[in-house]
């Protein structure tokens, strides 16, 4: 999907949400444990309940691989069920990768060609021949960690070298690699206060903003320093919607959740 079909989707439905299938198989309702592929159970009742209310779905993969090749078949029936039954939402696979081109490319491929999702996050450290093979696809997009949510963002992403720290760096060097374009940004909900200086270096980029809810982050704070004319926002809520309840409602429960964020969007949307 190009961003400009992604933006279309959050005018029509009045939301930038993403929600978070971190699948924990010890949090899920006992009783889906019976089924063949409880994982998937869990996330297509999920999904059937919150669609309406958010563009895109980011199963994070490291929740599939630990489930060894039941979690695996998990995320392709996932993928496959979204594709299928919700083709206009947006899908992020959550694995943030990265390593020497030659590797980078077998990631590519697993993540945007074979699985077939809109983006795969991607860490930045080993730079620009590690991130370029994720972006030679056409209509598929690199989520390049910038300043992420957690506290262990301030051992190194804000540290200063020669006098610029290092998640504007990798902003601004990110910007000259072949088909930028297809570069999106990962900045944790908990930053917001940078967000005005990162919209100076990248203003159009979309931008994924983990951290509301569990983590703590507020939507206002993003929307005021992170949002542009064209939205440019995805914003991810993982465990306060997909747990929200432990009950055999949990999907109806999860998709009222949902429906409050996307009220608080749409909100934030009038303001445009
Ligand atoms: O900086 C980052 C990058 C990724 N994440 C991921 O987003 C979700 C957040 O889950 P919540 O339950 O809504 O806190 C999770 O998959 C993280 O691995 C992040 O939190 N921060």
């Amino acid at each position: 999907m190009s961003p400009q079909e992604l933006t279309e989707q959050i005018f029509k439905k009045q939301s930038f949400l993403c929600v978070g299938l971190d699948v924990d198989i010890d949090r899920i309702p006992t009783y889906l444990l019976s089924e063949d592929d409880p994982i998937f159970e869990f996330n297509r009742a999920i999904i059937d309940a919150t669609h309406k209310f958010c563009v895109a779905y980011k199963p994070n993969i490291a929740f599939y691989e630990a489930n060894g090749v039941e979690g695996w078949q998990a995320l392709e029936k996932t993928i496959n069920y979204l594709h299928h039954e919700y083709p206009e939402i947006y899908t992020i696979a959550d694995a943030k990768r990265g390593d020497i081109g030659n590797t980078s490319r077998m990631y590519a491929k697993t993540f945007l060609q074979d699985l077939g999702f809109d983006s795969v996050t991607v860490a930045p450290y080993m730079g620009k021949d590690s991130v370029e093979p994720f972006l030679e696809f056409d209509n598929r997009q690199a989520i390049l960690l910038a300043l992420t949510s957690n506290e262990g963002a301030f051992d190194f992403q804000t540290q200063q070298i020669d006098g610029e720290e290092l998640y504007k760096k990798v902003l601004k060097t990110s910007k000259t690699w072949k088909n930028s374009e297809n570069l999106m940004y990962v900045v944790g909900a908990t930053k917001a206060e940078f967000l005005k200086e990162i919209r100076e270096i990248i203003p159009e980029n979309f931008l994924l903003v983990p951290g509301v809810g569990a983590q703590g982050g507020k939507l206002e704070d993003v929307c005021k320093y992170g949002m542009t004319k064209n939205v440019g926002l995805l914003v991810n809520s993982s465990r306060k919607i997909i747990y929200a309840s432990e009950s055999s409602n949990f999907a109806e429960i999860a998709g009222a959740k949902a429906e409050v964020l996307q009220q608080q969007m749409a909100e934030e949307l009038r303001k445009l």
